[in-house]
């Protein structure tokens, strides 16, 4: 179609299935679901750079081993110039093969050691029938600053540097003329000295070819030379999205503004203030309904009614969220006791492992009534409790806000608790 866009990442879904254990056999369980992509829309336009930001473990890899059709999609589309992945037949593959090209992270891996520059940079062409191999060869070395082209062709992996393989992995990802480009943290194993160099060259090179690029990393502070707009991943889903100098200088998802406060600042004398995240992210497992940055959230927001110090309001969430998951480590903390039996001191270990806050009135009373139960073995009525008095409107899904044009976050704080669309923003579908 000549006027749909060129790639439309829609609803995109890649769930694993944890191989069943035992005790799932036994109990006829449905195995696990990891769901390493969960829902992720975005679409990229002719000439568009936009990048997907999170840490480790948010989906990153798995999104872009699904765009390139290495995972089956187990939900939603990928969309490319109007047809859907979904509907390909082998001439559509053929055709998004060569134009839609990977830079991998690590050069010393995406480079055959056996073959020389030249063979690296014939073999695309060769498998996809182009002519003028030579040419288009010498040409590709050229653009991304491998000069004279005849002092490289002949050289394999083991002598170039680490700058030089991952100039040689991007004209490898360039010499077809692609239109798309991925990258996947393609500077992250370069000295920070050849980083910037490589990345500005990378980003003219996606102008000089027409192409696009999505661009992932774990590293804000590097997508300001590359990418327009960034969209910013957590355990599979897009928490926030918008233009990059947007995002950069007024970051609206607490988790954006965690990670946008983690970025050095190059000036000793001032010291940005930190958001701090608790803990890491949890496992992308049957993770259920809700905010998923709940239990690390420092804005998690209470109960209209309850006056709770947000500090330990968040440790009354992960605590809560670790119960619910039945995640809590009981064996150990069991195992770490004089007397095991002793169910009042497991109360107490239990506390000291989540809780460093201190609560007070009916808030405590409820925590440790909730305790006590646990250590009685009855999981469900402390669930239940802790539920009445604590639960979080961050325990339903937000759906993406736009506040301004195509700027889209995904969190309450953006609404009214009872869902209502706050004044300025109306909400969009996600
Ligand atoms: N083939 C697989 N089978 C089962 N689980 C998987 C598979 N691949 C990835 N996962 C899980 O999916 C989640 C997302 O992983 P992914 O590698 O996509 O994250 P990432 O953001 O790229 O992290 P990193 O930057 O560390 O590579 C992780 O919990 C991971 O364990």
């Amino acid at each position: 179609m000549a006027d749909a866009p060129l790639l439309e990442i829609d609803g995109l879904e890649k769930h694993f299935e944890e191989s069943s254990n035992v005790f799932d056999l036994l109990m006829r369980r449905d195995p696990s679901k990891i769901q390493a992509v969960d829902g992720v829309s975005f679409t990229l336009e002719r000439n568009d750079s936009i990048a997907v930001i999170g840490e480790s473990g948010c989906g990153k890899t798995t999104l872009l081993l699904t765009l390139i059709g290495l995972h089956d999609i187990t939900g939603g589309d990928v969309v490319y110039k109007g047809t859907p992945m979904s509907s390909f037949d082998s001439a559509d593959w053929k055709d998004y093969r060569s134009n839609v090209q990977v830079i991998f992270q690590d050069p010393f891996n995406s480079l055959d050691p056996k073959m020389t520059v030249e063979e690296s940079l014939k073999e695309p062409l060769e498998i996809h029938d182009v002519g003028n191999r030579d040419e288009r060869i010498r040409q590709v070395l050229e653009d991304v600053e491998l000069r004279p082209p005849e002092k490289y062709l002949k050289r394999k992996p083991m002598n170039l540097s680490g700058g030089e393989k991952q100039r040689v992995a991007i004209g490898r990802a360039l010499v077809l003329e692609p239109d798309i480009i991925l990258a996947d943290e393609p500077v992250s194993m370069l000295d920070v000295s050849t980083q910037a160099s490589v990345l500005r060259m990378l980003k003219g090179l996606i102008d000089d070819y027409d192409a696009s690029m999505i661009y992932i990393s774990h590293d804000l502070s590097t997508v300001s030379y590359i990418s327009e707009v960034v969209n910013v991943m957590y355990l599979g889903r897009i928490v926030e999205s918008a233009a990059t100098g947007q995002l950069l200088d007024d970051p609206k998802h607490p988790y954006t503004e965690a990670l946008v406060s983690a970025i050095p600042v190059p000036d000793p004398h001032y010291d940005r203030p930190r958001t701090e995240m608790s803990g890491a992210p949890r496992d992308p497992i049957d993770l259920g309904e809700g905010c998923r940055f709940r239990d690390r959230c420092p804005k998690v927001i209470p109960p209209d009614d309850l006056a709770v110090d947000q500090a330990a309001y968040r440790e009354v969430m992960a605590f809560r969220e670790a119960l619910e998951r039945d995640a809590l480590p009981l064996d150990r903390i069991r195992e770490s006791l004089d007397d095991p039996s002793d169910r009042d001191a497991l109360a107490a270990a239990i506390r000291n492992e989540y809780f460093s806050t201190e609560l007070s009135g009916e808030n405590a009373t409820t925590v440790e009534s909730a305790l006590e139960d646990i250590a009685g073995g009855d999981r469900e009525t402390a669930i239940e409790d802790l539920r009445e008095r604590f639960e979080s409107v961050c325990e339903i899904t937000p759906r993406s806000i736009e506040a301004e044009t195509d700027w889209h976050v995904a969190c309450h704080q953006y609404y009214d608790h009872d869902r209502q669309v706050t004044e300025d923003h109306a909400i969009t579908t996600d």
